[in-house]
């Protein structure tokens, strides 16, 4: 068997295409989507994932806000910079790109943003709306492997799912969002702490490998037939990404995401619906006075 590819760049695309429509919808009622970006230091992926992000608004005709503090920037200035994200009537949505440098309490800068601009979904009020499944702005990632099964057609209806992996940008909020009635599927979550991981996965009938171990996914671990998403993102000796799942897996998968072009567009592609629901949120607010 070879797997049938997951495309993230073609489903991506055709989220972007749909949201330019949106775009133009809301401009035409004068209200311009602004997503602003705050990095913090000069990591060159952390720049590169910036970059990007304002490329897609620029794609779709969403505005861009970039602000950019040095590594040596102190709590106090991050802050600061969040405050004036929070009080720009420009910015409808906005993200501060993680990780921060190390010494900066994430947390504290997270609770700090204005929860109805948080443009990546991980503000806790909206990591509680998710666990109460209430409207508002979802994880980018986590999100993004959920559009990518269904784009595709892979039943997530009473599937068995594996996650591996709890961080609190990916692995954490992907079992809220599968277990939904909407997904209604049935997760395990696994983590360094699982015993027997190999036992876990060759239940599965899909696998969200998030862990940021290279190939900690193998072909003897998958069962025949199952769809497979890479999430993981670590790079060899020339910079080049070796993902969670090793290349034999595609042999007995029956769906596998490619690392990159899988789940990664697909995260760069839900920040823009985060960012253009909450300007359709602003506009039927000013619509109902
Ligand atoms: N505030 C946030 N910080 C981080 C997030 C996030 O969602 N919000 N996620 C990651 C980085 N990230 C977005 O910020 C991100 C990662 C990967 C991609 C992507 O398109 N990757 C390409 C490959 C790129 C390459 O060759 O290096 C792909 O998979 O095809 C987009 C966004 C951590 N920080």
């Amino acid at each position: 068997m070879t797997a049938q590819i997951l495309d993230g760049k073609a489903t991506a695309a055709a989220i972007k295409s749909d949201l330019t429509a949106r775009v133009a919808a809301l401009k035409a009622r004068g209200v311009t989507p602004g997503l602003g970006t705050l990095l913090v230091g000069d990591d060159p992926g952390s720049r590169w994932y910036v970059n990007g992000k304002h490329k897609d608004c620029a794609q779709v005709g969403i505005g861009s806000i970039q602000r950019e503090l040095p590594d040596t920037a102190t709590q106090e200035e991050i802050e600061a910079v969040v405050r004036e994200l929070n009080a720009d009537p420009a910015c409808t949505g906005y993200i501060v790109q993680l990780p921060l440098p190390k010494g900066i309490d994430t947390n504290r800068v997270l609770e700090l943003m204005d929860p109805a601009k948080d443009a990546d979904g991980l503000h806790p009020m909206n990591l509680g709306r998710l666990v109460l499944n209430e409207t508002g702005p979802l994880p980018c990632t986590p999100q993004g492997v959920v559009q990518l099964l269904r784009h595709h057609g892979v039943e997530i209806n009473g599937a068995h799912v594996v996650v591996v992996g709890r961080g609190v940008t990916i692995g954490r909020s992907i079992p809220l969002l599968l277990t939904r009635k909407s997904e209604n599927a049935t997760v395990t979550q696994c983590h360094t702490g699982t015993r027997d991981l190999a036992a876990h996965l060759k239940q599965a009938d899909i696998i969200v490998a998030a862990a940021g171990v290279p190939h900690i996914v193998k072909p003897e671990h998958v069962k025949p037939g199952a769809a497979v998403l890479d999430v993981g993102v670590s790079r060899d000796e020339n910079g080049k990404i070796v993902g969670d799942v090793h290349p034999g897996v595609a042999e007995v998968a029956a769906w596998i995401s490619p690392n990159p072009g899988g789940v990664g567009p697909m995260t760069r592609a839900q920040l823009l619906v985060n960012v253009v629901e909450a300007a359709e949120r602003d506009a039927a607010a000013v619509s109902a006075g």
